[in-house]
């Protein structure tokens, strides 16, 4: 028997250029290629620490909706905590790393396509967004940063060993089962939704990636 394809595959397929061009950016590659200009890095650092932040109460929202949706002997909601309390030392990680930089983060000014980025999260918070439309979103998220950080940590990758410990951070492997099992969540969800839902979360996905690609190009100076 051929195992069935999920909606999660059949858009992955489908927006396969989209993706690559969120996983496999340019400022990625310059990353993994040891070309990467420090001053590009020092912008990312800073403005994702403001994105990282605004990302907080969207994750919580996400927590609340899994409890609320609440057949959830599958354990969403520890699955989803297990994010937050990631993000409580990705927080301290950043004023580590920014410190170690000499980037200063109370005076950052969060750029245009930062900005757009965090009022998208906020726009999926409420509780009219459906419990499946943030979960895709987040699954997402948390992916897109997995595959590009665990691309510049591959054998025959040239990342600079003073970057090696960003890339870890998403790229581990821990990380990378963590992405798996909001994955499991989305697919499971996505199989018992409606038309309506699966047309909005597949929409959300392509808003997820477009943001994505823009955050990197922000980080390049390409803006
Ligand atoms: C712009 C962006 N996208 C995804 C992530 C990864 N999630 C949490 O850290 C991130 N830090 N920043």
């Amino acid at each position: 028997m051929q195992a069935k394809i999920t909606v999660t595959e059949t858009w992955l397929r489908k927006h396969r250029h989209l993706y690559d061009g969120a996983t496999r950016h340019p400022f990625i590659r310059s990353i993994r290629d040891g070309n990467i200009n420090i001053s590009a890095f020092k912008t990312w650092l800073g403005q994702d620490y403001i994105f990282v932040r605004a990302f907080v109460p969207f994750v919580a929202s996400v927590l609340t909706k899994a409890y609320k949706g609440s057949d959830d002997g599958n354990g969403d909601v520890e699955v989803i905590l297990g994010g937050v309390a990631a993000l409580h030392d990705e927080i301290s990680w950043f004023k580590k790393e920014a410190f170690k930089w000499g980037v200063q983060l109370s005076s950052i000014v969060p750029q245009k396509a930062n900005q757009e980025y965090c009022r998208f999260l906020e726009s999926l918070i409420g509780p009219e967004v459906e419990y499946t439309v943030a979960a895709v979103a987040f699954w997402a998220i948390e992916t897109i940063y997995q595959q590009s950080f665990a691309h510049c940590l591959e054998d025959d990758s040239k990342t600079p060993p003073e970057l090696k410990e960003t890339c870890q951070r998403w790229g581990n492997e821990s990380f990378g089962e963590y992405c798996n099992s909001l994955w499991n969540i989305v697919d499971r969800q996505l199989e018992k939704a409606s038309d309506d839902v699966i047309t909005k979360a597949e929409a959300t996905l392509l808003r997820v990636l477009e943001h994505e690609v823009d955050f990197w190009n922000m980080s390049h100076g390409r803006t």
